[in-house]
Formats: C-alpha cells, sequence, structure tokens
C-alpha cells in the first residue's frame, strides 16, 4: 500500500473506506473583494475541470506545506499575491473511477497584491458573492459556499460519477475548528 502523504488529514475521518484509500492533496483559493461583496473565480481552460469556473488552486507540490501552494497556485493562476490565506474548509472527492481520493483544502484571501490577469489556465472574472454562477461551477459547490460567506468551518464529502456531474452521495458538517495546517 502506498505510504500515506503526512500533511493528508484523511485521519480527522473515521472511516475504514476512507482511510485506506491513497489521497492526494490540492489546494482551492477565492480571493475576496470584501468592501464590494464580490469574489474572484477563474473560467478553467484546461484540464481537469476545463469549461467550470472555479477558485483558484492544484496540486500540492512535495516540498511545501499546504498553505504555501496555496499562495503559490494562486499567483500562478491569477496573478495576484496573497500574503496569507485563511482556511474555510475541508472537501474530500471520491469519483467512481479514480481510486485516489482528492483532498481539497478550501481558503479564501483578502487584499490581495499584484493584479488578476488571464494566464494559460485560467480567466479571471469577479462575481457578486450572493449571485453566484453554480449551473458552471462544479455541483458541490453551491451545497458548502454558504459556510464561506459565514465563515463558519466545514469538512465535507462527495462522492462522484465518473460524469464529473452525478453526486450519488454527500455529507457535509460545520465543524468548530480545523486544527491541521
Ligand atoms: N468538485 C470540486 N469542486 C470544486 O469546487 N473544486 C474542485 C473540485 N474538484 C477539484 N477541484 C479543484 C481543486 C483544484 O483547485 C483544481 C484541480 O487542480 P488541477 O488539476 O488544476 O491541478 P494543477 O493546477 O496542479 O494541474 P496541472 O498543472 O494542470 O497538472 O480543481
Amino acid at each position: 500500500m502506498a505510504v500515506p502523504d503526512p500533511r493528508s488529514v484523511a485521519r480527522h475521518v473515521e472511516d475504514d473506506a476512507h482511510r485506506a484509500m491513497p489521497h492526494r492533496l490540492y489546494t482551492l483559493v477565492f480571493p475576496m473583494d470584501k468592501a464590494r461583496h464580490r469574489v474572484l473565480l477563474g473560467m478553467k481552460k484546461r484540464g481537469f475541470g476545463c469549461g467550470k469556473l472555479n477558485g483558484f488552486g492544484g496540486k500540492v507540490e512535495p516540498a511545501e506545506t499546504i498553505e504555501q501552494g496555496a499562495i503559490r497556485e494562486l499567483a500562478e493562476e491569477s496573478g495576484l499575491l496573497a500574503a496569507a490565506v485563511d482556511k474555510c474548509g475541508l472537501l474530500l472527492f471520491y469519483f467512481e473511477d479514480n481510486p485516489v481520493a482528492m483532498e481539497v483544502h478550501v481558503y479564501q484571501t483578502h487584499g490581495c497584491g499584484g493584479a488578476a490577469v488571464e494566464t494559460e489556465e485560467m480567466r479571471p472574472e469577479w462575481f457578486a458573492v450572493d449571485n453566484m454562477p453554480f449551473d458552471q461551477m462544479w455541483a458541490d459547490d453551491r451545497y458548502w459556499w454558504p459556510f464561506v460567506l459565514s465563515g463558519d468551518k466545514f469538512v465535507g464529502r462527495f462522492w462522484l460519477k465518473a460524469d464529473q456531474v452525478t453526486i450519488t452521495r454527500s455529507e457535509l458538517v460545520r465543524v468548530d475548528g480545523l486544527d491541521f495546517a
């Protein structure tokens, strides 16, 4: 069996089936403009999730912390420079045709430096936080987005069909704290 990534927080999920699966770590960052009640999303132009509007993020590299990965991916995909990011929640995705679970660490950030620019991977656009384009986003986003807005921390688990759209099972809970990086 593959050696578990020590940065993974799968141990927080009390579920044998889950613990037995390898996990790949990802980040997902939502740059917020509190004054204008807006969030920056990016239209993914290639690869996984192509054609969807999403936060900014990607795979965590072996030599970095999850937070460092979040800040790096945000800069690479949007041009925005964040001094810090705030942890919002943890998402676990199980795709029917993939034996590796996706472990996605969700952050928001405020007052970034730099300017949002279109990159090879993403075309950025601002949206009102209370009128999100959920029809163009991942199917699970509409369920946990209210937690991001309220500031409540959350852990969500979603089981998806190979079409990456149909959710066959889900669990979403508010947690008191996220005692991991
Ligand atoms: N169901 C889902 N809902 C959601 O909101 N975001 C999801 C999601 N499933 C995956 N994501 C996010 C997590 C992460 O930010 C992104 C996937 O990362 P990528 O595959 O784009 O990684 P990389 O940018 O490292 O890719 P490459 O450089 O193309 O190898 O999609």
